[in-house]
């Protein structure tokens, strides 16, 4: 038996039997799916306040050992791993899969690793060579990310990027100058063979995604709850209130919820709601 990789993050089988059922299966579409759009698990870990971070543009670590590792076995599971560039520019994340016997980590190639995936619509993201999730590219310990933009990337970066096998999408004119549809965002994904994604934030993104007329484009949701506040300034999640005939409404209710206490933490999973 080959030995046991030092970083390697390890998620015991019976705590992998309760979250599978919440996890696409390679080569099987979602029935929701009208067509081939990837199947989206939104992810992240949140405080008892709701909140992400304890202020903009700054890492908490939220996630006890055992739901950092759960996190990882997602990463495994996806084809690609998506964050808004206030992510990426506050946590200089790695944005790899640490799960043993992924690539890298014990397993051949870059077998298991998810895409990165950056939406920075106006190309702010301001990523140098020693960028966590660039290295880790770099050392075969990671895919290099692909990054959303309606803007132009300098030739410098762009050069950087794709010398690590990253690649610049820039959007087409989009219904609204300010953003990238979601739908736009996923068929590009599924044109370039990504079958399922994983979004994890930051803030902006998720509210984005959860608003009344994005949370068709989320099929699962599974969340860390941390047993802690972070009081009020941070980045939290709340979106856009839904009104119906003029009243105030429920976003969303998930269905087929289950809780799964890891460690300090629990996790929630979920099937989005359809309507
Ligand atoms: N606890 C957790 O699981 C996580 C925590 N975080 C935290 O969240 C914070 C970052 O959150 P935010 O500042 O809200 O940044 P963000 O990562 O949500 O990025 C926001 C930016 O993404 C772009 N964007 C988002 N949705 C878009 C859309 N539909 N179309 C076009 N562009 C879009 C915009 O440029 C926007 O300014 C950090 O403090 C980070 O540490 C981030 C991810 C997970
Ligand atoms: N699951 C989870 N728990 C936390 O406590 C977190 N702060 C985050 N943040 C997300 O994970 C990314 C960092 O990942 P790497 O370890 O650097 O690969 C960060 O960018 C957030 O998306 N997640």
């Amino acid at each position: 038996m080959a030995a046991p990789v030092r970083e390697a993050l390890h998620f015991p089988q019976l705590s992998i039997s309760q979250i599978d059922p919440y996890i696409p299966k390679p080569g099987v579409r979602h029935p929701n799916k009208p067509y081939g759009r990837p199947h989206v698990t939104l992810t992240f870990a949140t405080s008892l306040d709701s909140q992400l971070s304890l202020v903009p543009g700054a890492q908490t670590a939220l996630s006890g050992p055992e739901s950092k590792a759960m996190t990882h076995y997602l990463r495994s599971k996806h084809d690609a791993i998506l964050i808004g560039v206030g992510t990426a520019e506050a946590d200089n994340p790695s944005l790899n899969c640490r799960f043993e016997g992924v690539g890298g980590y014990g397993g051949e190639g870059l077998q298991g690793q998810p895409r990165p995936v950056v939406i920075d619509p106006r190309g702010r993201w301001r990523f140098t060579a020693e960028c966590k999730v660039l290295k880790l590219a770099r050392g075969g310990k990671g895919k290099a990310p692909w990054i959303f933009t309606m803007a132009p990337i300098d030739d410098e970066r762009r050069e950087l990027l794709e010398s690590v096998g990253g690649q610049v999408i820039v959007a087409g004119p989009q219904p609204s100058t300010r953003r990238l549809s979601w739908g736009y965002i996923l068929d590009e994904l599924e044109r370039r063979d990504i079958e399922s994604a994983m979004i994890e934030g930051g803030g902006a993104v998720i509210n984005d995604l959860l608003s009344p007329r994005n949370i068709r484009f989320v099929d699962t949701v599974i969340v860390t709850i941390a047993p802690t506040w972070l009081g009020q300034g941070g980045v939290q999640v709340c979106p856009k209130e839904r009104v119906e005939n003029g009243a105030k409404v429920p976003v969303a209710r998930l269905k087929d919820v289950r809780w799964v206490p890891l460690g300090d933490d629990v996790v929630l999973c979920g099937l989005a709601p359809r309507d």
